[in-house]
């Protein structure tokens, strides 16, 4: 049997309701258009995300996919146009005023990529990481020298307590801003290009930093970046293309014959809830695929072929055309 669809611009169908599972972040089908001067721009077309509690995982995509819309949303500051996004049991999408300081101050904690905005610049370190502890007022005033110890400790900036962020390098910034952002441990911790003023040794120990965090607290944590070594130190890494997501990377480590410990990455295109999948763009171009394509269901995969005139790529025999029968028939 064989189909054709149609390759469509993603228009965004009508929300479908929260996804049907335990992620601590569960987004689907959102949508946000931004209207500027009479001009609609869908930032997001239908993102269907979830991640799992304790996961850590990478949003990657090239600029203006759509990242930087998405982390807004999860981190309270903005509101979707349609469709679903329930973070640690809060749904964003009704939350009222109360809710979202709630959610904001408690619920989620954020790394920004500009230091300045992680962090005050005329307090010190410890002083910094200690400012959330005394807004929240959970913890009894005595235990809160020692907690702010611990996560500088954590986070292998002891050295710096003292020091104001003018005083302290790019990456030693970074880490004493994830730990203010965790100090009243959230449940879930959203990073948005972490790394991107700083250079690659520095990138790389601030990742493994979030990733050190995870590991040790259990934070759900989200990293949205365009670095794409950001794969190498998670175990999941989404893609997103034009306001949604297109293909996952899965990381593990295998032990092969000899008792050597590799890393394996394999390549996903993620289907959404409703059956939409978006095909890697160099598959699109290597085919050149474009309008329309056709679909044979086979025993154990589906195979995609242009649908163009004169294209080269015929179905195969076994892709019988779908018949359709006449009036006389019926
Ligand atoms: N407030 C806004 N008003 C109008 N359009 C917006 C607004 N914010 C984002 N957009 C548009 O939405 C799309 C997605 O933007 P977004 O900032 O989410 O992308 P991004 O992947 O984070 O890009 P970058 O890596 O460059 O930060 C872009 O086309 C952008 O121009």
């Amino acid at each position: 049997m064989s189909t054709t669809i149609e390759l469509t611009d993603g228009g965004a169908p009508a929300s479908a309701g929260p996804p049907q599972d335990g992620g601590e972040i569960r987004c689907g089908d959102l949508v946000r258009i931004f209207a500027t001067d009479g001009v609609e721009v869908q930032a997001l077309q239908g993102l269907t995300l979830s991640v799992d509690p304790g996961e850590i995982v990478a949003v990657v995509g090239a600029s203006g996919s759509g990242k930087s819309t998405l982390l807004t949303i999860l981190s309270g500051l903005d509101t979707p146009t349609g469709g679903s996004a329930v973070v640690a049991g809060t749904d964003l999408l009704t939350m009222g005023h109360a809710e979202r300081v709630r959610y904001q101050r408690s619920t989620v904690g954020f790394v920004w990529q500009q230091t300045s905005r992680n962090l005050l610049p005329y307090l010190t370190a410890s002083e910094n990481v200690r400012l959330p502890l005394e807004l929240a007022n959970t913890l009894p005033r005595r235990e809160r020298r020692r907690r702010v110890e611990e996560l500088l400790e954590l986070l292998e900036v002891g050295h710096v307590a003292g020091r104001r962020p003018g005083q302290m390098s790019g990456g030693e910034q970074q880490r004493t801003a994830i730990a203010v952002a965790v100090a009243n441990s959230p449940r879930v911790l959203l990073a948005d290009e972490p790394t991107g003023e700083l250079d690659e040794a520095t990138s790389a120990e601030v990742l493994e930093a979030l990733r050190g965090v995870n590991r040790e607290t259990g934070v759900t944590t989200l990293i949205v970046t365009h670095d794409p070594t950001v794969s190498e130190h998670v175990a999941r890494t989404v893609q997103i293309r034009d306001g949604r997501t297109s293909t996952e990377t899965l990381r593990r480590t295998e032990t092969d014959e000899h008792g050597r410990a590799r890393h394996v990455s394999e390549e996903f295109a993620v289907l959404d809830r409703v059956g939409r999948l978006q095909l890697p763009q160099d598959f699109v171009h290597a085919l050149d695929l474009r309008d329309r394509v056709r679909l044979a269901l086979e025993p154990d995969h589906v195979s995609v072929w242009s649908a163009t005139p004169g294209s080269s790529a015929e179905p195969s025999p076994v892709a019988d055309p779908v018949e359709i029968p006449t009036e006389e028939d019926r």
